[in-house]
């Protein structure tokens, strides 16, 4: 199953500049293991945001929660999950 997630990244103005670099190189890991499993299908920046489109490829509700819950940087996402259905016009 399809899911498109709108996220969000909501950083603590005040995080200490090491501890950022840290998580954002963690993160950056994490989004490569999980794009290279095949669940991870797209990672977009939204344009002038803080922000990503993100799409993934999962079994289940469950599935796609769990794979959420392993990005480090998770604690600060606001996200909004779409799930994707195929349009009967789609060619792809
Ligand atoms: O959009 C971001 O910077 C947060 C994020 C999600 C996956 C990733 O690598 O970064």
């Amino acid at each position: 199953m399809l899911y498109c997630v709108m996220i969000d990244v909501n950083l603590p103005a005040d995080m200490d500049s090491a501890e950022l670099a840290k998580l954002k190189e963690v993160e950056r890991l994490r989004a490569i293991e999980l794009q290279e499993s095949g669940k991870f299908v797209h990672l977009w920046r939204v344009a002038g945001r803080m922000a990503n489109i993100s799409i993934f490829d999962c079994e289940s509700n469950d599935e796609l929660h769990e794979l959420l819950t392993s990005l480090p940087m998770f604690p600060y996402f606001s996200l909004k999950v779409v799930p994707l259905a195929k349009h009967p016009s789609s060619i792809k």
